[in-house]
């Protein structure tokens, strides 16, 4: 690490360079540190309403009755791979509200509100990281925007689900999330899973890229324990929290080397779980390697587990689907304007196909019950 009085070290914008280390031997490839917002201040300047809280409450305790057998509906997690802009999204969060309304006799429906991508290898990691699209990371500005937006879904009686990856920024917003994901590359992630065993709301883990549920069952077990680990308090301040455990715990396939939401995947993911000692039961996302993460796959897929629901089938208690207002996806480019309504990650459904799949699997829960 250069000192900081080194006329070749870099000086960026804003770093506070008094908060590394002077020595030579640590930070040594840390190029800035900046200010960031606690999530007390945040939290006070864009508080929870008591119409929202109730929102949040719901739609928590709709899917928790579900995995707990009481309650016959399907859930169905919707909406863009990301999020990366706030009018956009809103458009899509009116539509899909007065959908969910429509079907709310057999479907829950959470909007997927993915603010965190977990990449590859590099690329744009989401509308926190860097809500300009532009690589200037405002991170404080996108935790602002990240909150605002929750707060607009959710008034609109529409509860929202996310992936948890970063393991700090759960204290900006989960109070506003309904439903969380572990993605399949942090499935296997003791701080994940740990991460899991303190959230208030119900957590789906997927399962590994390469197609093992082993390592989600692993998780729900982990995730039903209580931990005590490392992290931040609403202040900002480290600390030590010990968490109770969370029992509303589920698998989520996404495929791996190959599609997995056939029924003979289902069997097979459902004797990994029953062996762990966890309810038989998983959701299925539609999307990533059950799709080829070609968008049109998606309504076979859930044609497919509609059929299966329709004739009985009860261990499919959800389904995710990558939907936006327009099909398809672009890549961001610097300079260059992107086109609205369509993802800047992975390729989505547009919403005119959205509507027909959620009826469709809504007529199929409703042809279960009169089994
Ligand atoms: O859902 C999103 C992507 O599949 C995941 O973040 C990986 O993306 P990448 O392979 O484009 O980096
Ligand atoms: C990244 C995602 O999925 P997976 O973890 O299955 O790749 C996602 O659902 O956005």
């Amino acid at each position: 690490m250069p000192r900081i009085d080194d006329p070749t070290h870099d000086h960026e914008a804003g770093a506070l360079d008094g908060t590394l280390d002077t020595t030579r031997i640590d930070d040594t490839r840390i190029k800035a540190v900046r200010a960031l917002i606690s999530p007390a201040v945040l939290l006070e300047e864009m508080p929870v309403t008591p119409q929202i809280e109730a929102v949040v409450e719901q739609g928590r305790a709709a899917v928790a009755n579900v995995l707990h057998g009481r309650d016959d509906r399907l859930v169905v997690v919707v909406g863009p791979c990301s999020i990366h802009d706030h009018d956009q999204a809103l458009d899509y969060a009116r539509r899909l509200q007065a959908t969910a309304a429509e079907l709310s006799d057999a479907l829950i429906v959470v909007m997927r509100v993915y603010f965190e991508k977990p990449r590859t290898t590099v690329g744009w990691k989401g509308y926190i990281n860097d809500p300009r699209l532009d690589g200037s990371f405002r991170i404080n500005e996108g935790l602002q925007r990240a909150r605002q937006l929750l707060l607009e879904i959710n008034s609109l009686g529409l509860p929202a689900g996310t992936e948890f990856l970063d393991l700090l920024s759960p204290q900006y917003f989960s109070d506003l999330i309904a439903w969380g994901a572990i993605g399949a590359r942090t499935t296997e992630s003791q701080s994940h899973r740990q991460l899991a065993s303190g959230l208030s709301c119900p957590v789906g883990f997927k399962n590994g890229t390469d197609g093992g549920v082993q390592v989600a069952a692993d998780a729900m077990v982990s995730a039903a324990s209580g931990h005590a680990f490392m992290g931040m308090t609403k202040m900002g301040v480290a600390a030590i929290f010990e968490t109770r455990g969370n029992a509303d715990c589920h698998v989520i396939l996404r495929g791996g080397k190959a599609p997995n939401f056939d029924a003979a995947s289902v069997n097979a993911a459902c004797a990994v779980l029953a062996k762990a000692g966890q309810r038989e039961q998983v959701m299925i996302d539609c999307s990533h390697a059950n799709s080829a993460k070609q968008p049109r796959k998606q309504m076979e897929v859930a044609a497919s587990i509609a059929e299966r629901i329709a004739s009985g089938e009860r261990r499919i208690l959800g389904v995710m689907v990558e939907s936006h207002l327009r099909e398809g996806r672009q890549d961001l480019k610097p300079g260059q304007p992107l086109t609205p309504g369509i993802s800047i990650t992975d390729a989505c459904l547009g919403w005119d196909d959205t509507v027909p799949l959620l009826r469709g699997l809504a007529d199929a829960v409703r042809k279960r019950r009169e089994l």
